[in-house]
């Protein structure tokens, strides 16, 4: 499915070439763990894992980014990156997304991102993040999130672009949009996206109370699509993927973009404005102290 050609111009505009280049190996591969016969080379980064496997043309992505996978700068460039690449080439139809951190499958935007950042890097930062959902939203490729570890905010909506979610069946893995808690809101499209997968009701009171979900509850109000003990995250995220690669590519590819692109074009109508709506709004005074309170109280947790 081709994304706007503004999308593409954006993505490659934004992909500046020491993103690519700060501590990666974008391009380098190496033999996947347990060998395999051909096409089981990883590839990818410093932050992003790639194992595919050409047989099942399906590939697996992990987030590397240490210690909770927080969505910097670096690292949404290079999850776009090794989306790109899977997308261009016609072996792989679907990808699984899941954490090799432990515990955590994404904590959301790096708050450091935006603490004290100036209003350029902080829209720069913002169009990464704009890229990262339009990419995973409209994709052509079957994504399945297999959930293996707390999933809050901006790593909820990464699991929420994908066609489904498998979580793992542990009480700390709990998944939400949790932005109220930190004294910010989510985007429209963040909101559109709850709203198009657990309902206005749902979204309106989970949005409003920053609910981040135990795996029952997650189920329950329809976020996740199962829940499965740890050990069977993978497996389970395997299956799935098998039930939705039995539907011609084509077909499946047509109805999720009926069914996606009117909420995609209402950002893509309006990018620069909503930018311009996050900077202004993580610069005020009021909000950095919120964040850098949240943070610090992250930080003394583990004191
Ligand atoms: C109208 C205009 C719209 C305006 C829009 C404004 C903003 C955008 C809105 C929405 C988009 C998305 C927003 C977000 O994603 S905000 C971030 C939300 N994330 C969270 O609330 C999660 C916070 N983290 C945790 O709850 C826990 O860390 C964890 C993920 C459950 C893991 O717990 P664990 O005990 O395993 O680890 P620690 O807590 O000890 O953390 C280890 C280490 O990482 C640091 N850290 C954790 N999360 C983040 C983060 N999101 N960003 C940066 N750093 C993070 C933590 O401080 C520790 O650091 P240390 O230095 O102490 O090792």
């Amino acid at each position: 499915m081709a994304l706007a050609s503004g999308v593409r111009f954006a993505a490659r505009a934004l992909l500046r070439p020491w993103a690519l280049l700060r501590g990666t190996t974008l391009g380098r591969t190496e033999p996947a763990a347990g060998g395999g016969g051909d096409g089981a080379r990883r590839f990818g980064s410093q932050r992003v894992l790639v194992e595919p496997d050409a047989a099942s043309g399906v590939a697996v992505m992990k987030l590397r980014n240490p210690p909770v996978n927080a969505l910097s700068l670096e690292l949404l460039t290079e999850l776009v990156i090794s989306l790109e690449k899977l997308e261009n080439d016609k072996t792989f139809r679907g990808v699984i997304l899941t954490s090799d951190c432990p515990r955590v499958f994404c904590a959301g935007l790096d708050l450091t991102e935006i603490c004290g950042r100036n209003p350029a890097h902080c829209a720069e930062y913002w169009k990464a993040m704009q890229e990262l959902w339009l990419r995973t939203y409209l994709s052509s490729l079957v994504l399945v999130a297999a959930i293996n570890g707390a999933c809050p905010a901006g790593g909820c909506i990464i699991a929420l672009s994908c066609d489904c979610r498998v979580l793992a069946d542990n009480p700390k893995y709990r998944i939400g949009l949790n932005e109220t808690l930190l004294g910010i809101i989510a985007p429209f499209w963040l909101k559109d996206t709850y709203v198009n997968t657990i309902g206005h009701r749902a979204s309106e009171q989970a949005l409003q109370l920053g609910s981040l979900f135990p795996p029952a509850e997650a189920l329950q109000v329809g976020l996740v699509d199962q829940v499965v003990p740890e050990d069977q995250v993978q497996s389970t995220a395997l299956s799935e993927m098998a039930r939705w690669l039995a539907v011609p590519d084509h077909a499946r590819q047509l109805t999720k973009n009926m069914m996606r692109k009117a909420t995609a074009d209402r950002l893509l109508r309006q990018r620069d404005a909503d930018t311009q709506n996050f900077v202004s709004f993580v610069c005020r005074d009021s909000i950095q102290k919120s964040l850098q309170a949240y943070l610090e109280k992250l930080r003394q947790r583990k004191g």
